[in-house]
């Protein structure tokens, strides 16, 4: 059986740390992403008081009525702002779609970044001025926690700490609320029907806030499906396919879903919170020389990060 490594690591020593802790942080993380792709991250800024609010606002947000949530769907948008309903979003390869419904938030720029113009304005919730709020400060914390995140990582693949830091500022990263409806007939529904089907994620990493519910799960190297639990408010940090391709598979973006609770359980929901952290679409994701050699040649072809978004979400459907 393959060793399932998901360390538990205390953020606070990397960025308040000695140099033999910085060190050590970066070598953990390096290791856990080279076999598992997932760690489980303490000490990253958000309170249990900031976590606890953000479920509030998210629960009220999909409790509103379909249609006042229907006002927020824009398809021009793809998704990546405002509302996306139920039966969208189809894990790639899978027929059916997920059963989840979700709320997307984009990058909060000055009115003179230069990037302003090519992301959408983010939509505001009239109904909800605290869930504006609050998934703002979390928005934020969650791009400060990943800027440290990726820090350690450039570290560990024998960059400058910095490389990552200009390739994210003012980044294109999502930060996504989702609701796994409750389902009250399972017998309506299709046999291949899940909450998640399995996938990887796009970007450089996800950090996700610890779920209302069990159900993630990672794929092992032996093809058999591990639970992933985070302790109390961790977040879980996964690598996502663009961290992948740059480091020529030595990080693995591993698949991974949500699988659907005993019948009895169905009719509960699941809340969960994922931080998709992008950078600008101008980052280059060529496959570091330095992943190169004779018994690892090049995957994958170059690519800009803006290029292989807009390829992935027409796969997924959300693009047409
Ligand atoms: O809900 C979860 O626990 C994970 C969600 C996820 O993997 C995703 O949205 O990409
Ligand atoms: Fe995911």
């Amino acid at each position: 059986m393959s060793t399932v490594n998901i360390p538990r690591l205390d953020l606070n020593t990397y960025i308040n740390g000695s140099a033999e802790e910085k060190k050590q942080f970066s070598d953990a993380i390096g290791k856990a992403f080279n076999e598992t792709g997932f760690v489980t991250i303490t000490n990253h800024g958000l309170s249990k008081e900031l976590i606890d609010k953000l479920y509030e606002q998210v629960k009220a947000l999909f409790a509103l009525p379909e249609e006042t949530k229907l006002q927020y769907e824009v398809p021009e948008l793809a998704g990546q702002r405002g509302y996306t309903g139920k039966n969208k979003e189809t894990a790639k390869g899978f027929k059916v779609p997920d059963l989840k419904e979700f709320w997307q938030i984009g990058q909060f720029l000055p009115d003179d970044a230069p990037e302003k113009a090519s992301y959408p304005d983010n939509m505001q919730v009239k109904e909800l001025p605290d869930f504006n709020t609050i998934t703002e400060e979390v928005y934020k914390k969650l791009e400060a926690a990943g800027k440290h995140l990726l820090r350690a990582i450039a570290v560990y693949l024998g960059l400058s700490e910095n490389y990552f830091d200009d390739k994210v500022e003012h980044g294109n990263s999502i930060l996504r609320t989702l609701h796994y409806f409750p389902i009250t007939d399972p017998d309506s529904l299709p046999d291949d029907a899940v909450r998640a089907g399995a996938h990887e994620d796009i970007n450089l990493i996800t950090l996700l806030i610890g779920a209302s519910a069990d159900g993630l799960e990672l794929l092992t190297r032996d093809n058999t499906w591990f639970p992933v639990t985070a302790f109390g408010e961790d977040l879980v940090v996964n690598v996502g396919d663009m961290l992948q391709r740059l480091t020529n598979n030595k990080l693995k973006s591993t698949t991974h879903r949500v699988v659907n609770p005993p019948r009895e359980q169905m009719k509960n929901s699941r809340f969960s919170v994922p931080f998709f952290l992008h950078p600008k679409s101008g980052m280059d994701l060529t496959c570091l020389p330095s992943t190169i050699d004779a018994n690892h040649p090049k995957m994958y072809e170059d690519i800009t990060a803006g290029e292989y978004l807009d390829e992935r979400l027409r796969e997924i459907g959300l693009k047409k």
